[in-house]
């Protein structure tokens, strides 16, 4: 599979305070599912607002698409954010605009033609499971229907990357588990997907998903090769 990202040297201070992140290295393979771990604080936010260019290292080399993504000039930024879905830790949906308006700003602002917006955003609405709730404004939604609503927008795009930032850090098992049955069907469909988070009950649950863990800001076993559950060892 060819590399859709990779990360070379990375680090990112923020101020003058200490890294954030230091000498960060790995790729990522096309269409592979990766889970982000690491304890609170330890840069994994940081990490994924890199990967889609919210911010820019202050050191480093990133390769996104194949092109070096540090010295992109800015118009050509939103064209390489659009091939990019985020799922936010605190979701970013518009409080005043419905569940069918939020899903839909991606389209219109990139200028698709309204009579191209309906049916797509009909099909991601029963996607997540929220035709029901198609004229619901945020406010008036529950924290995993929120958060459904934010997977819909970030993929209606049919963006090459997801990145989704605690996505089930809201929700009760039972909503994780089929949030994560989202992001493994779309994964499926050759999105490749970069899921962080705490809860390590979810790394079971993907096959041959890839594990990166930080830990204060570096990255252990860069190299992105350990899958979990972990291989037996020699001899089981
Ligand atoms: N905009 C910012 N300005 C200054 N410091 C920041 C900024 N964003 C993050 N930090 C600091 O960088 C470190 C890593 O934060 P980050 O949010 O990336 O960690 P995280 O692993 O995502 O944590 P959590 O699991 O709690 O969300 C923290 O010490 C944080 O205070």
């Amino acid at each position: 599979m060819a590399n859709i990202v990779q990360f070379e040297n990375v680090g990112l201070r923020y101020g003058t305070s200490q890294e954030t992140l230091t000498d960060v290295s790995f790729t990522l393979s096309s269409g592979a599912f990766y889970f982000l771990t690491g304890a609170s604080g330890a840069g994994k936010t940081s990490l994924l607002r890199l990967l889609y260019l919210a911010q820019r290292p202050t050191r480093g080399n990133i390769r996104l698409f194949g092109e070096d993504a540090v010295t992109l000039p800015r118009g050509r930024l939103p064209g390489f954010r659009r091939r990019i879905g985020v799922v936010f830790q605190d979701f970013r949906l518009v409080p005043h605009l419905s569940a069918f308006d939020n899903i839909a700003l991606p389209l219109r602002v990139s200028g698709v033609p309204e009579s191209d917006v309906d049916a797509p955003v009909r099909e991601m609405l029963a996607w997540v499971g929220l035709s029901d709730r198609i004229d619901a404004k945020p406010p008036t939604l529950s924290g995993g229907e929120q958060q459904r609503v934010a997977i819909a927008r970030a993929v209606i795009g049919r963006p090459e990357i997801l990145v989704a930032d605690e996505p089930t850090g809201n929700v009760d098992p039972d909503m994780a588990e089929r949030l994560l049955h989202l992001f493994d069907s779309l994964n499926r469909l050759g999105t490749t997907v970069v899921v962080a988070t705490h809860d390590f009950h979810l790394l079971g649950r993907i096959q041959n998903a890839h594990m990166m863990r930080l830990d204060k800001g570096r990255l252990l076993d860069p190299t992105g090769s350990l899958r979990f559950p972990p291989p037996p060892a020699n001899g089981e």
